[in-house]
């Protein structure tokens, strides 16, 4: 069952979450010598990036990945991966590692058993998992319509490539199933439109036309909803 926090505002959502996400990773270091926090890309979590790379903690037993990335290169303006860098692995968190999905390849179908193997080797389970959410409720890069869909959401496998039918970009992707080896998810949603999704997918249907439900319906893992209009 998810546990929705309501916040006045973007400001006031950011400073609660990057205090909690920072408390996480501080709790979890005291017990292991690396901690993972993997994190969505797209715009809405921008400013957490940047509050958290503020955070006081040890950031260099601290790996960050990516819940999804768009199949293009660092130097795209589309890249994940170029976010993440631009905006959290800075100030205080400059010395975490990165754990990037991109390796050049032509397609990323040909990427994704080495990356699953690279996910594998990390400390599991992961910290964190921070997820955004798109209008048409695909989480990570699990898009409703993709052919890729249902082993997104039912192989064991840690990382698949999807092509989106409507959203730019082949994907490389982290499966269902990697996204619930974690101690925790923060799905981070922002705006009225993306707060109708969320209330739609909490009622009746399928995760196949929603694919956030496949997170909100499981008991595994905490979720946590932060949102602000
Ligand atoms: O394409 C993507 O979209 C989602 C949502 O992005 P937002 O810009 O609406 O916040 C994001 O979670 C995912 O990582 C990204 O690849």
């Amino acid at each position: 069952m998810a546990r929705l926090h309501e916040f006045a505002d973007m400001a006031a959502l950011t400073a609660a979450l990057a205090e909690r996400v920072a408390w996480r990773l501080r709790d979890d270091l005291a017990q292991h010598e690396q901690v993972v926090l993997a994190v969505s890309g797209g715009k809405s979590p921008v400013p957490l990036f940047d509050a958290l790379s503020a955070q006081s903690l040890v950031w260099s037993r601290v790996a960050v990945t990516l819940a999804d990335e768009r199949w293009v290169p660092p130097d795209h303006p589309d890249s994940n991966e170029a976010l993440v860098r631009t905006h959290l692995l800075k100030d205080r968190a400059a010395t975490a590692l990165m754990v990037p999905f991109w390796n050049g390849d032509a397609v990323p179908e040909t990427a994704a058993p080495a990356l699953s193997r690279v996910l594998d080797a990390l400390p599991h389970p992961f910290s964190e998992v921070i997820l955004g959410m798109g209008e048409d409720g695909h989480i990570a890069s699990l898009f409703p319509g993709a052919p890729e869909l249902a082993a997104g959401l039912s192989t064991r496998a840690s990382a698949l490539a999807v092509n989106p039918t409507l959203a730019p970009h082949a994907r490389l992707s982290l499966s269902l199933h990697a996204l619930l080896n974690t101690r925790d998810i923060v799905l981070l949603i922002t705006g009225e439109a993306k707060r109708r999704v969320y209330e739609r997918a909490l009622g009746q249907g399928s995760e196949e036309e929603l694919p956030v439900r496949a997170i909100l319906r499981q008991n595994g893992v905490p979720v946590s909803v932060f949102w602000a209009p």
